[in-house]
């Protein structure tokens, strides 16, 4: 399966972690990227990209929730950034054998802990 087509059967899914830890596997396997997914390849890459992430929020002020007043255009690049930021996040876990959606599990109730509900 090759291009517009593989888009459009990932389209109509609502991937979880490990599919799409699956999916950066197929990608990079497919193109012999595997040997340049180094855990610190991968890190400096997602680092790279929160600058691209940050770039569009650079100079526009305080933004409201929702970004009412952005372009189509500027909230589809937005989209892009941050999954780039994200599909490095997924890669460079599954490259550590970390089990992100368990750690990330483990963590929020660390953090309820740590920072006590006031309600409950
Ligand atoms: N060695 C690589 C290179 C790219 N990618 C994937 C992960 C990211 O989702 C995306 C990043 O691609 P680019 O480096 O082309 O970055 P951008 O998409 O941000 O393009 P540009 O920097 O031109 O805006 O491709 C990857 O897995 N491994």
């Amino acid at each position: 399966m090759e291009g517009e087509e593989k888009m459009e059967t990932l389209e109509k899914k609502d991937l979880g972690l490990k599919e799409l830890s699956k999916k950066l596997q197929e990608f990079a396997e497919e193109r012999d990227w595997e040997q340049y997914h180094s855990p610190r390849n991968l890190l400096l890459a997602m680092v790279g990209e929160v600058g691209e992430l940050s770039e569009i929020f650079m100079w526009r002020g305080e933004v409201a929730k929702g970004l009412p007043n952005w372009k189509e255009s500027d909230k589809q690049h937005l989209g892009e950034e941050l999954s780039d930021v994200l599909l490095y996040l997924i890669r460079l876990a599954d490259i550590c054998g970390i089990d992100l959606a368990d750690a990330a599990t483990k963590k929020i109730v660390k953090n309820a802990i740590k920072y006590p509900s006031k309600t409950a």
